[in-house]
């Protein structure tokens, strides 16, 4: 039963939640609304600086979470949502806005500052209305509000706050504590929505769809003369900012006469047309949001401007839809980029292997006969190889002059795929192309059966008298595969979130310690254990680096089954995906059982959308059928909460992994 018939108009249509909270959720399938989640990427770090008052702050922080969303999914899922929900909730005390807690300490400066007082608790929405253009745009509409309800607090004890905190549930929420749980215990009164204090204003929102839905007429545009750039720089895509619907609040006082709706204020920013329509291209993707290619109506343009992009926007589209008996180019383009994926990876491995980028970038300029004799091979064989990685962009052509080509390495090959440069990916390549691509070439059968295909191709290298590695030459070309991916994500892991508090670390399975260096890097007073198998730390000087000061060290053991050593932070980085569920237990009680209240837990790994719809990277690796399985970040902070490690952050850092920080209960 839909008991608001608002809520049944969004029957059929695609509703997106870009919020990774479980309460919003909760309370929206409570409502009826039938919803997918689809956390949004965008960080919560506009200057808060910039807002007259905190309640900017919370609408322009859902907007862009929506937007980020909105914006997303038509390349990273391939479907265009109807509906973006975002919303951001803050507190608001002696104009000071407080969000999420950082630690335990953050926690209690945020409970002291609200103890005694009252204070408000803003909740900002976004609401985004997509519609997908035949000609691959993606129109969209926004609207913004937010609602206020005041809550006092009663005096805290000071052993009332610590036994709160302890607790561990103000670690996600704004403000630092729950209304719907213990933190109920602490508040005097509530004036206001009370949803809106646990993270949706549900009324608010009910009346706002009733305003699109039913009184479509309410558009009405009310142009406002000034219009605010956001903090970021990028282009306002606000549409409709609709104030409070509170009684004695000022959007009360705007009431339009002629109707019970409320009137709408209209913010059009950097544009002075009267259609709310905004036009994003769907020919490319970038996930910052400062950086979207924002195409506003025609209004910025000239005459002579406007018909010259019309013309354009004519021979694109013809281009794009291609005429009735032809594909559309661009739909042919992704599929043959699908089909040709694998020649391209493995032109990069084999141009890896016979280590061509070393060579050119010892010796820039040399033709294809020449890197033939180098690397020992056929000069037409080198010949097309030197040209396929010129078309990938990985190599260029030095003097176009010169009567043959001479090649030398592009940028991209100069930072990634020389061997010795500091983010060099070479060791993870010869993985890919040594392990990786002979399990995918029996994908069908790892389908078929649902296991890797490891003793397959084992039993294959056998048959066919392949030269066998040794066991010590395998474990090196894995060491070096992990070293050289821990190189490049490292640093974005270590500096997720501010790990200032913890002293002491232990890397689970952190093989040749790069993650530990980079750790003790960016947080100068930490020391870490790097814990591994005893074949592995016996290799470890295969791998040396710097240790800064000594605060790498390593012990070795069996994480299943030996005793971990004791530390303030465990970290597990690209460890969980690749255990059975059962292993998985048995490591994370251990872990639970090592850890005191307080301690931390670094998790790393890439995080699957709420909805598993990408991103592909963690799909397509899912596709070796290994032990384990990959997981949304809902899914591994559910893992956690089993072992007593409540989740305080959740970092997408847009980079090769994403982080979450937990804290033991
Ligand atoms: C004040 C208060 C906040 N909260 C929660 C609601 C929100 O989930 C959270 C505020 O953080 P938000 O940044 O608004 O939301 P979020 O990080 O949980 O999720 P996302 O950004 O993906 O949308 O605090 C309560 O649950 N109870 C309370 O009493």
């Amino acid at each position: 039963m839909v008991l608001n018939p608002v809520i049944s108009k969004l029957a059929g249509k695609l509703v997106v939640l870009a919020s990774a909270s479980p309460r919003r959720q909760e309370i929206l399938r409570n409502a009826g609304l039938r919803f997918e989640v689809v956390p949004s990427w965008f960080k919560e770090t506009l200057d808060k600086g910039l807002f007259k008052a905190p309640h900017e702050y919370a609408v322009e922080t859902a907007k862009q979470k929506a937007l980020e969303v909105a914006r997303r999914m038509p390349f990273k899922h391939l479907k265009t949502p109807d509906i973006v929900i975002g919303a951001d909730t803050i507190v608001a005390v002696n104009s000071l806005i407080l969000e999420k807690p950082v630690d335990k300490q953050d926690a209690y400066k945020m409970l002291s500052s609200l103890s005694g007082k009252e204070h408000s608790v803003f909740t900002g929405v976004a609401i985004v209305l997509c519609h997908d253009k035949d000609n691959q745009e993606v129109d969209y509409q926004m609207i913004a509000f937010y609602e206020e309800t005041k809550v006092k607090f009663a005096d805290l004890s000071e052993d009332m706050l610590w036994e709160y905190i302890n607790s561990g549930e103000p670690m996600d929420k704004a403000g630092g504590y729950g209304i719907q749980a213990l933190g109920g215990m602490l508040v005097e009164y509530v004036h206001g929505d009370f949803l809106n204090v646990v993270g949706f204003p549900l009324n608010h929102f009910c009346k706002q769809l009733d305003i699109i839905y039913n009184h479509s007429s309410s558009f009405a545009v009310e142009k406002k003369g000034s219009a605010h750039p956001l903090p970021n720089g990028s282009l306002g895509i606000s549409i409709l900012d609709q104030h409070s619907l509170q009684k004695g609040s000022e959007a009360e006082k705007h009431r339009s006469p002629d109707s019970s709706s409320p009137k709408l204020t209209q913010h059009i920013q950097n544009s002075s047309t009267s259609s709310p329509a905004h036009k994003v291209k769907r020919t490319s993707y970038e996930s910052g949001v400062g950086s979207q290619s924002v195409v506003s109506n025609s209004s910025k343009h000239n005459d002579g401007e406007s018909s010259r992009l019309t013309q354009l926007n004519r021979q694109q589209q013809t281009e794009q839809r291609g005429t009735e008996n032809q594909p559309k180019t661009q739909d042919l383009k992704r599929i043959c980029e699908l089909m040709d994926g694998f020649k391209a990876s493995k032109a990069l491995f084999t141009a890896s292997k016979f280590c061509m980028f070393d060579l050119l970038h010892n010796k820039p300029g040399l033709d294809a006969a020449e890197v033939a004799e180098e690397i020992k091979a056929s000069v037409k064989g080198t010949e097309c190889l030197l040209e396929a990685c010129v078309s990938l962009g990985l190599l260029k052509i030095k003097d176009k002059a010169h009567p043959k080509p001479l090649f030398e390495n592009t940028d991209l090959a100069t930072s990634f795929l020389r061997s010795d440069a500091p983010f060099s990916l070479h060791g993870y390549i010869q993985h890919c192309s040594e392990t990786l691509w002979p399990l995918f070439s029996h994908l069908e059968s790892a389908v078929q059966e649902g296991v890797s295909q490891h003793q397959r191709v084992k039993r294959q290298k056998e048959l066919c008298q392949d030269p066998v590695c040794s066991s010590q030459e395998l474990k090196l070309r894995f060491m070096s595969g992990m070293h050289s991916f821990a190189k490049i994500t490292a640093a974005a892991v270590a500096t997720a979130f501010d790990l200032s508090r913890f002293r002491t670390a232990c890397d689970l399975g952190g093989c040749t310690g790069a993650m530990a260096h980079e750790l003790v890097k960016a947080h100068p007073g930490m020391s870490v254990t790097v814990f591994d198998l005893p074949a592995v730390v016996e290799m470890k000087e295969h791998f040396l680096q710097r240790n800064t000061d000594n605060k790498v060290s390593f012990v070795a053991g069996d994480f299943l089954k030996d005793e971990l050593p004791k530390a303030d932070l465990y970290i597990l980085a690209r460890v969980l995906h690749d255990l059975t569920d059962e292993k998985l237990h048995i490591l994370l009680s251990k872990i639970a059982q090592t850890a005191s209240s307080g301690c931390g837990l670094l998790l790393s790994e890439i995080f699957l959308d709420e909805d598993r719809g990408g991103p592909s990277r963690g799909l397509l690796q899912a596709l070796s059928l290994s032990e384990g399985k990959q997981r949304s970040a809902g899914e591994y902070k559910l893992l956690l909460e089993r072992h007593g490690f409540i989740t305080a952050h959740t970092r997408h850092t847009g980079h090769l992994l994403d982080a979450m920080l937990s804290v033991k209960a």
